[in-house]
């Protein structure tokens, strides 16, 4: 986040003043000093900034005057107490007074700025809910502009009942989507009802959606509310609508036309009251154009669109993630949280995640479970992702070369691989070392990181056609 905070600084002293703004010069700080609170207080009733540091006696309004008159317009507001160290009873004073925190002078000026970037912090945090969220109550991390898309959309149809439809590669978080429109939604007292198309036979999905009566079907022994009823007064989500077979599809254009329906055997009419969100991977309107999936039913349906973009599509966001997802493995599996060294954290951006949000949070809780040590590098990465081609990560096309080279020499029965390895692996590194010095060996050896004798004795082993030279 590079917003600029305001400070203000009041203190009569000048010296103090002198020792924080000089503290205090950072690229996103902006800072404003008085001498006086009185002078002050005007600019702050009017222009209220982010953090306020004042001292307590000063000539004229003192400071917890100073801050009770501003926090009665900006209750909000962090004010730092900096006072004299003796001072027990202005500390508790300015406590009382509603103060952020309570800065002894004198202090240290790395303690006085980390005081007044957790209050940066503070005041940002009680803000949020106007400024833009960049994680959800429902945990929606995202903070790639895409998702601040989605968020602002969730935002802005949090007092609507409105049918949503929601696009995405599978993993890329519709569900969450879903629930968090439920959530920031008039009917989040009322149930969220999942279902997903996908993964229900085709002759159950009638039942499954609008229940049954007794004796409708073999097997049918007793009455059941479909969905739709558990649902009632809540939220629907149809996952994988595209999967839905065109007589269900029918009956569910027919639900969202008259609101009611009858159970499967059932010759009275059941009227709810239900939210549809559905949500797809595929392309609905090449189904529509196919005649896979209803025009009506899609044009019901796509009232508002809400489309999640791949993970690789946000790789922003990825850090923030991965660190969520291993802290919720380490809590699943009661050990401490692994941490990303910079270098592997790199690594999981540039990859391309096919299976979205969900194979990062898979691969998070197997690091939990398989890294060796609390930092987690790029050797700890599962294989299939460590050695992936990346666009800045040529190593990886000579890993996979190696590794089937090592697979195919151990399948057909070689032994004591090193031997062979290594030899040719220091043949490649010198050769292309000399390339790249036109054939200075004492440049070549620096290159590799060798002594100059060491390059001469493998030279007469690895090429002797070039140790003469
Ligand atoms: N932005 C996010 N922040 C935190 N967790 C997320 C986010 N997006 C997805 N997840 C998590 O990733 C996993 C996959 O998300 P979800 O099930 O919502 O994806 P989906 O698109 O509905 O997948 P499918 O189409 O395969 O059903 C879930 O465990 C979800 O909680």
């Amino acid at each position: 986040m590079t917003e600029t905070a305001r400070v203000v600084i009041v203190d009569d002293d000048h010296a103090i003043r002198w020792v924080l703004e000089r503290a205090l010069v950072q690229p996103d700080i902006e800072i404003q000093s008085f001498e006086r609170a009185d002078h002050a207080l005007e600019t702050l009733l009017n222009h209220p900034p982010d953090v306020l540091l004042t001292d307590i006696r000063m000539p004229g309004l003192d400071g917890l005057d100073l801050m009770a008159r501003i926090r009665e317009a900006h209750p909000d507001l962090p004010v730092i107490v900096m006072t004299a160290h003796s001072d027990l009873d202005s500390a508790v004073a300015s406590y009382q007074g509603g103060a952020f925190e309570y800065l002894p002078k004198p202090f240290d000026v790395d303690e006085a700025l980390a005081l007044v970037r957790r209050a940066i912090a503070h005041a940002r945090e009680r803000r949020a809910p106007a400024a833009m969220p960049d994680r959800l109550a429902a945990d929606i991390i995202g903070e790639a502009p895409a998702m601040q898309e989605v968020f602002r959309a969730i935002g802005r149809l949090s007092h609507s009942h409105i049918t949503v439809l929601i696009n995405g590669e599978s993993g890329t978080g519709k569900e969450r989507v879903a629930q968090a429109l439920h959530q920031h939604s008039p009917r989040k007292a009322q149930p969220f009802v999942a279902l997903n198309m996908a993964a229900i036979p085709k002759d159950l999905m009638e039942s499954e959606l609008f229940g049954h009566e007794k004796g409708a079907f073999t097997g049918a022994n007793a009455q059941r509310r479909g969905r739709f009823e558990q649902a009632d007064g809540g939220t629907l989500f149809l996952d994988e609508i595209g999967d839905m077979p065109p007589d269900t599809q029918t009956r569910l254009l027919r639900v969202l036309a008259d609101g009611e329906f009858y159970r499967v055997g059932g010759h009275s009419p059941v009227r709810v009251d239900v939210r549809i969100i559905a949500a797809t991977h595929q392309d609905l309107e090449r189904l529509v154009a196919e005649g896979r999936f209803r025009e009506d039913l899609f044009h019901r349906l796509n009232v508002i669109r809400i489309h999640l973009p791949r993970l690789a599509e946000r790789s922003e966001d990825i850090p923030r993630l991965a660190q969520h997802f291993l802290a919720e493995a380490a809590r699943e599996l009661a050990t401490e949280a692994k941490v990303l060294t910079p270098a592997a954290q790199q690594h999981l951006t540039r990859l391309p995640w096919p299976g979205n949000v969900r194979q990062l949070e898979n691969t998070c809780r197997w690091l939990t479970v398989m890294a060796s040590g609390r930092e987690i590098l790029v050797d700890d990465l599962p294989p299939e992702l460590r050695d992936v081609e990346t666009q800045d990560n040529p190593v990886g096309d000579w890993h996979r070369a190696f590794r089937d080279w090592a697979d195919r020499a151990l399948s057909a029965g070689h032994t004591h691989l090193l031997e062979e390895a290594v030899p040719e692996f220091e043949r490649i590194l010198i050769e292309t070392a000399l390339k790249h010095t036109g054939g200075r060996k004492g440049d070549a050896a620096e290159l590799l990181g060798w002594g100059r004798n060491t390059l001469t004795r493998k030279l007469k082993v690895l090429l002797p056609e070039l140790a003469e030279e």
